[in-house]
């Protein structure tokens, strides 16, 4: 039987900060944010705007787009590494956000729950979903990833900034993608990237605003932890590398498959936390599958080899046609997390669908890492019917609808000084209101649709 992806939605803030902009204000080359790692545009939460209303505008867009009724939806399981609360998981809040729009109770006997592992939270979603659908083909399932890619100003995560949300549905029969039943799996524990909890006295807390170590915790959010990352960039890049060719020989022992796996995919689709990750690291398995080519290059050490190679024609080929659709959307919009590789999923499917792309029949070779650190690496095929399912999301047009806002505006978002949203909410759930009062509610998050 076959199981997978029967259809996709997603979710983005409507407002970005171009990357030139960020480039001129912290004096950075803009040639080395665009054409060295691929960005150009940050997408950024407005006001009202957080993972909860993300994830919920997500799952409601597929669940109109594909006409469900909500009992038939066994399961709502959610990747993400950004929720709003210790306790009750953002699916719980998606949950209640759904009801508004279906009836109480509407969702009653749907099993909701968070799974969290960095960025593959959502890649663990899914598996535990297809497995459930292996075993009860009958039933639907919706898998969604989100979150909000926020790393301290200054810092050299700021450019890779994003936040969105995808929705998947799994089911059996798919019409879009199914998954092989084999997973390679790579894990070890290290520092690279996470966010400690600590508690903080009260005074703590309430310093924010003089103490910019602090930024993110809000004076009336009683959050107790730092949204941003504590991170070494150059060390998590190493672990996603070794995590990444780790996991990708596992695959081929567990698939009992040899020689050079990804000549047979059509689609390189890697975990993207800014856009030319996957083309800047897949080099690294194209050497190990391609030893001779390494040796055929000029450099004095292996590390010049391989940047000779990664200027060949031999790997540039195969960066313009199996890893540049997955990265147009990523440019447009940066890091989205537990998203950023099903984001890449959908970018290759909708510039193919435009490009009028045979797929069908074909197979995407997956390579998903989450910081500290776990790399998965599976195949899928491409369904008959992919077309007709793609058909329905309005990936490149919804971006180019996108608005631009100015530095301040940005900075004053990112300290979360700003009370009134840059793009008033319309057709969609917002944050209506935070608790502050009511003891035993404090922090309690209430969200409404507005028409
Ligand atoms: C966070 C997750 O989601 C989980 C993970 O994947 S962990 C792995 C990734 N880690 C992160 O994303 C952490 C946050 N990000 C960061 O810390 C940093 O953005 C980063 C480590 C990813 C990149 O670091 P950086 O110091 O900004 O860039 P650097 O690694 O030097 O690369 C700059 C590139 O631009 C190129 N470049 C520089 N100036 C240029 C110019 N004027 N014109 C063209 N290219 C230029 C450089 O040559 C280099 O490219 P190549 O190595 O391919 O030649």
């Amino acid at each position: 039987m076959k199981v997978g992806i029967d259809s996709i939605a997603f979710d983005i803030p409507k407002i970005y900060l171009p990357i030139i902009t960020l480039a001129e204000k912290r004096n950075i080359e803009a040639d080395k944010l665009i054409k060295g790692l691929g960005l150009h545009k940050m997408s950024f939460l407005d006001v009202h705007q957080d993972v909860v209303t993300l994830a919920s505008n997500a799952a409601l867009k597929l669940i109109q787009q594909e006409n469900l009724n909500p009992n038939e939806i066994s399961r709502i399981y959610i990747g993400t590494e950004s929720g709003v609360d210790s306790s009750k998981p953002v699916g719980s809040y998606v949950l209640s956000n759904l009801e508004q729009i279906f009836g109480a109770r509407s969702f009653k006997n749907c099993d909701v729950v968070d799974l969290t592992f960095a960025c593959i939270g959502a890649v663990d979603a899914l598996q535990n979903c297809l497995d459930y659908i292996r075993l009860n083909p009958t039933k639907k399932t919706i898998v969604i990833a989100s979150d909000n890619a926020k790393y301290d100003l200054n810092s050299s995560g700021e450019y890779t900034q994003g936040a969105g949300s995808i929705a998947m549905l799994i089911t059996a029969n798919p019409r879009i993608l199914s998954f092989s039943k084999e997973v390679g799996v790579a894990t070890e524990g290290v520092f690279d990237f996470f966010k400690p909890r600590r508690n903080f006295s009260k005074e703590e807390i309430f310093q924010t605003e003089n103490n910019p170590e602090w930024n993110g915790i809000l004076e009336n959010e009683i959050n107790i932890y730092k949204e941003q990352p504590v991170f070494d960039g150059q060390y998590s890049n190493q672990c996603y590398i070794s995590r990444i060719t780790e996991a990708y020989e596992h695959y081929k022992e567990e698939s009992h498959q040899k020689g050079k796996l990804y000549e047979k995919w059509s689609a390189i689709l890697m975990h993207l936390p800014y856009c030319f990750q996957g083309r800047r690291t897949f080099i690294e398995i194209f050497a190990n599958e391609n030893p001779e080519l390494v040796e055929g290059q000029i450099g004095e050490n292996s590390k010049e080899k391989l940047k000779a190679l990664a200027k060949s024609p031999e790997y540039l080929n195969l960066v313009n046609q199996y890893i540049l659709p997955t990265e147009i959307a990523s440019g447009q919009i940066g890091n989205i997390y537990t998203g950023s590789i099903f984001l890449g999923l959908l970018s290759t499917l909708c510039h193919h669908f435009k490009n009028e792309t045979n797929l069908t029949n074909t197979t995407f070779g997956f390579i998903a890492y989450g910081s500290g650190s776990k790399s998965k690496v599976f195949e899928a095929i491409v369904e008959e019917n992919w077309k007709t399912s793609i058909e329905k999301v309005a990936l490149f047009e919804t971006l180019e609808q996108a608005t631009a806002i100015d530095f301040s505006t940005y900075e004053k978002l990112h300290k979360k000084e700003l009370k009134q949203s840059v793009i008033a909410p319309k057709n969609e759930f917002h944050l209506d209101k935070i608790e502050k009062e009511n003891p035993v509610l404090i922090g309690a998050r209430y969200y409404k649709f507005v028409r």
